[in-house]
């Protein structure tokens, strides 16, 4: 269960970066292990992540499942084990990943129209490729369209709701092309339709493009048709599998040593008995009627 086995749905378009050849994956976690001071996160993760895969993440808050997009990014050091990605080490400002972090809706008076936060995306790290401009605003508008949104290109973002906020911060992650896209909390504070359009949204641009996917999420529920596998992380440890592997009471009673019992009805999956301190929500709530 724990083991890295690739149950990818498509494979559109081979990894860059191998140097003798061979398929690399997209991303490749090996050992890896983080603490913070005496604190540990998790240690002992192995992945490998296959074009056009989509790996759900879940686990109470403070887990580390943000730490470990984090260190995906390049941006936290490992205490131990290696990440690449693309098969090169994983770096800080790699087009070869977008990035959606977890982030409320902006405000009203941010003084920046939708075209320029995906603008942002190709020119907001120095390291970035130059572009002429007018080929930049092709690629800006390009962006747009593909998540529907390039009507917006020259609207305030603020102005924006919170799902037409959503694609534009999707545009911006996608805009340079990326082999591995990392979601965390993206369906926050939206609506049930809303969580569809943007989850259809990304599985389209996986399948077409085999851009693999990374999903933080405190809810299952609105991706489990899209997802190929989970990672759960509870209390320092985790399992890997596919949802069915790894959302039985047997699986989760055995990661936290606790009697936890997952029920599915409707297609839905919800969890119950999950330990005091631990967040019950995070493989599917009951959803009230005031959602539906
Ligand atoms: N730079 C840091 N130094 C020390 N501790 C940190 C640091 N960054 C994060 N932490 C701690 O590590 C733990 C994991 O944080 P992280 O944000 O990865 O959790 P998470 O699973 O994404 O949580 P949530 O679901 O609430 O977003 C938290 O307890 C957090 O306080």
């Amino acid at each position: 269960m724990t083991g890295d086995t690739a149950q990818a749905v498509t494979r559109t378009r081979a990894p860059r970066g191998a140097d003798d050849g061979t398929a690399a994956p997209v991303l490749r976690i090996r050992d890896a292990a983080l603490s913070y001071g005496a604190r540990r996160l998790w240690s002992g993760l192995s992945l490998d992540l296959e074009p056009g895969e989509f790996l759900t993440v879940l686990g109470a808050n403070g887990t580390g499942k943000t730490t470990l997009l984090r260190a995906v990014l390049g941006l936290q050091p490992l205490s131990e084990g290696t990440v690449s990605v693309d098969g090169r080490p994983a770096r800080r400002g790699s087009p070869a990943l977008g990035y959606v972090p977890q982030q409320r809706p902006l405000e009203a008076r941010t003084p920046l129209r939708a075209g320029d936060i995906v603008r942002q995306g190709l020119d907001g790290h120095r390291l970035g490729p130059w572009l002429p401009s007018r080929s930049l605003r092709r690629r800006v508008e390009q962006a747009l369209d593909e998540v529907g949104a390039l009507e917006y290109a020259d609207m305030p973002v603020g102005l924006l709701s919170g799902g037409e906020q959503q694609r534009v911060r999707i545009a911006q992650a996608l805009v340079s092309d990326p082999v591995l896209l990392l979601c965390d909390e993206l369906l926050l504070s939206l609506d049930l339709n809303s969580q569809r359009t943007i989850t259809w949204l990304i599985d389209q641009r996986r399948r077409e493009r085999g851009t693999a996917v990374m999903f933080v999420t405190h809810d299952i529920n609105p991706v489990l048709p899209y997802t190929d596998r989970v990672l759960y992380l509870a209390g320092g440890r985790f399992r890997i599998g596919t949802p069915d592997d790894v959302l039985t009471s047997a699986t989760l009673s055995e990661l936290y040593d606790a009697p936890v019992e997952v029920i599915r009805s409707g297609g839905r999956i919800l969890v119950a008995g999950v330990p005091e301190g631990e967040d019950a929500s995070h493989a599917g709530r009951p959803t009230t009627s005031e959602e539906e």
